[in-house]
């Protein structure tokens, strides 16, 4: 496991409940020989007892050693520096799985795909986990699902074996771009949630960002190919619920400092751990732009960053000209206005009326 913060060490403790060998890897050595020693990470995850077998090193070489499976956790936007470091220690057969939640500032690119480029591996060597996944729950062994994608569907479920236990139990899909843009996106709509709770509004404002929002979220990742039922899973619905409704989420707690006035330069120094949202917010709007995908919520999300929208006017479901309810549609990636699921049953109903049961257009 390389990154020995919050989800870097709780996933190494789900894998050695489920009978793995865990070697971490942090790059603090002083952190590494709590670690080893103590069996803790007061950082982190203070409280929480690390089983016994678990081994932490600074050594990026000693803790890659000869895995089969190599886990990243650390944050995205310093993924791409560790990466010449990594390379030469990767086996051929070595799969490598991406925890992470983030899009690479500048370019945009999903993490396996920094991974691809980084190291150089085949796809089909490279998977991705996500789910409705709060680190300090999971560490306090309370029941919880994740998914587990990778193009090779034996890949994910060789990954899912080892991500499997009394506590934790990975399901597994091929839908990598899916998996991955649901744990970036819910992101977004986390921090959006947080805003309107940090400025005092209430369930009804809560509940319409979390609806549109999974809304806006379908649109984005099916425009880059994700398959729309992923959406309505465990790496999009679940980690969207999970992510908004818990204030140990980090982009929930940066969302709500942000709500109560204080300064995106102000919400960076306060936070003590990785908030990915606040770092995705403009990738994901260019890489919207470019397939003419239309997200309110994370749009208003980007000015209150700015500075330029004041949170309690933030309403991003209501900036709407319309009275049609815009991209309402069930969660199969359609929208209505002219789609087959609703509108078309109902006027054929009418045309046929009109036209003595001759159906719509007389055919
Ligand atoms: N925490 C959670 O509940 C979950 C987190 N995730 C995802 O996991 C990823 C990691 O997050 P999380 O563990 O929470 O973050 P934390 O902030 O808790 O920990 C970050 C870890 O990365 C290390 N790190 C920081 N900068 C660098 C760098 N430049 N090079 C190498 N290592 C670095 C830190 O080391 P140091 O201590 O020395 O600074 C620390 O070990 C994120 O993408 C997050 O979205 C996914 C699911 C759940
Ligand atoms: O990804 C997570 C839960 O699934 C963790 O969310 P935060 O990064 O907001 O804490």
């Amino acid at each position: 496991m390389l990154g020995a913060g919050s989800w870097g060490t709780t996933f190494s403790k789900i894998l050695a409940d489920g009978g793995a060998d865990v070697t971490l890897w942090a790059r603090r050595p002083e952190l590494a020989r709590e670690i080893s020693l103590a069996k803790r990470n007061s950082d982190y995850l203070p409280g929480i007892n690390l089983p016994p077998s678990i081994r932490a090193t600074s050594s990026l070489e000693e803790a890659v050693g000869e895995s089969a499976f190599v886990f990243v956790s650390i944050p995205s936007q310093s993924l791409r520096s560790n990466l010449a470091a990594l390379a030469p220690l990767i086996g051929p057969e070595t799969v490598v799985i991406s925890l992470m939640k983030g899009v690479e500032k500048g370019t945009g690119l999903r993490m396996s795909e920094v991974l691809e480029q980084g190291l150089g591996i085949d796809r089909d060597r490279l998977a991705v986990a996500s789910g409705p996944n709060l680190a300090l729950e999971i560490a306090k062994e309370q029941p919880t699902a994740a998914v587990i994608s990778s193009a090779s569907l034996a890949t994910a479920e060789a990954v899912a074996k080892v991500a499997t236990n009394r506590y934790f139990r990975s399901f597994v899909n091929t839908d990598v771009i899916g998996t991955e843009f649901g744990g970036v996106l819910k992101n977004l709509i986390a921090v959006a949630i947080g805003i309107v709770d940090g400025v005092g509004y209430g369930e009804n404002t809560k509940a319409s960002i979390l609806t549109r929002g999974l809304a806006e979220m379908t649109d984005f990742a099916v425009a880059y190919g994700a398959v729309p039922e992923t959406m309505s899973g465990l790496a999009g619905l679940g980690d969207l619920i999970a992510t908004s409704s818990s204030p140990l989420s980090r982009n929930n707690t940066a969302g709500r400092l942000l709500g109560q006035g204080y300064s995106f330069t102000d919400v960076v120094a306060r936070m003590q751990q990785t908030a990915e949202g606040l770092a995705s917010v403009a990738p994901i709007l260019t890489l919207a732009a470019a397939r003419g995908v239309d997200m309110p919520i994370v749009q208003q999300v980007s000015q209150v960053l700015a500075g330029t929208l004041n949170p309690r006017d933030i309403a991003p479901h209501l900036t709407t000209d319309s009275l049609e309810p815009q991209g309402e549609r069930p969660i199969d990636g359609r929208k209505n206005r002219g789609g087959p699921s609703l509108r078309r049953p109902f006027q054929r109903t009418l045309d046929q009326l009109r036209n003595g049961g001759r159906g719509a257009g007389g055919h």
